[in-house]
């Protein structure tokens, strides 16, 4: 579960970034975080996952404080950045047992998951080649396999499937199904509102850093009386004329 009570967060010279967000994100769904260009959807995704500090309020993953226990809460999310753009000097192999170090992944258990999930990201071939190298879908598939080794509770990812090829997208929505369905969170941004729509079971919408909606898809319906598309309700909600 996932927290975030009174978050408010600025950057110098500008309006609010996020302004007094308050959700709850339960265990056990998958829920997708929309908004146009520069609502601030990385901005939250940044403070959820302590890369950013929280001007107000706090933000709580399974019961942890992001910010005043940072390294235990650390220990139970994976996050996937919108710029996969890190440890570009590292192999993809590297790279990979680096974060098995971190997390402790036992080597057996860490050999077996590289080997099967690489194969199924077919970035197998790749493993011994540096990530500078690599396409920005590749870039992701290796942060995303980064995530699942060591398999945290709580999956935050940023525009995961911008740049994965379908088969792969195919495998990463067939993966959070399962990892929900476990009873573990998963919480990613999208600018694909066909796939939340059809993956997600809860949406948070904001606009200007303010959220404009939270809940699922009936709700939605229920609340703009309407039985219009994702799509059509988001157009309509975000629309400032
Ligand atoms: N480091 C920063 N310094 C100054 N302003 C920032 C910084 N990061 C974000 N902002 C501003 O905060 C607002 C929210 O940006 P953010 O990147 O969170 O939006 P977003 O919803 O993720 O957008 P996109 O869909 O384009 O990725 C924007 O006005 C942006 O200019």
């Amino acid at each position: 579960m996932i927290e975030i009570n009174g978050v408010k967060k600025s950057f110098p010279g500008k309006r609010k970034a996020i302004n007094d967000i308050n959700m709850t994100i339960p265990d056990g769904k998958i829920v997708g975080f929309l908004g146009p260009n520069g609502a601030g959807k990385s901005t939250m995704i940044k403070m959820m996952t302590g890369i950013s500090p929280i001007d107000k309020g706090e933000i709580m993953l399974n019961g942890i404080n992001i910010e005043k226990n940072a390294i235990k809460a650390k220990n139970i999310f994976g996050y996937v950045p919108d710029q996969p753009d890190m440890f570009l000097r590292l192999k993809g192999m590297e790279y990979l047992n680096f974060i098995g170090d971190i997390f402790n992944v036992p080597k057996e258990i860490r050999k077996e998951k590289i080997e099967r999930l690489t194969k199924q990201f077919e970035i197998y071939d790749a493993l011994g080649d540096h990530i500078q190298t690599y396409s920005h879908g590749m870039r992701q598939k290796i942060i995303v396999t980064g995530v699942l080794i060591h398999e945290p509770a709580i999956w935050i990812l940023d525009e995961p499937l911008t740049g994965l090829d379908p088969k792969s997208s195919y495998k990463l929505k067939e993966m959070m199904r399962e990892h929900a369905n476990k009873g573990n969170t998963v919480f990613f941004s999208s600018h694909g509102l066909e796939v939340v729509e059809q993956l997600c079971d809860e949406v948070a919408i904001i606009k200007k850093g303010e959220l404009i909606f939270y809940g699922g898809m009936q709700k939605l319906r229920d609340q703009y009386q309407t039985d219009q598309t994702l799509e059509d309700v988001f157009l309509e909600l975000t629309n400032d004329e």
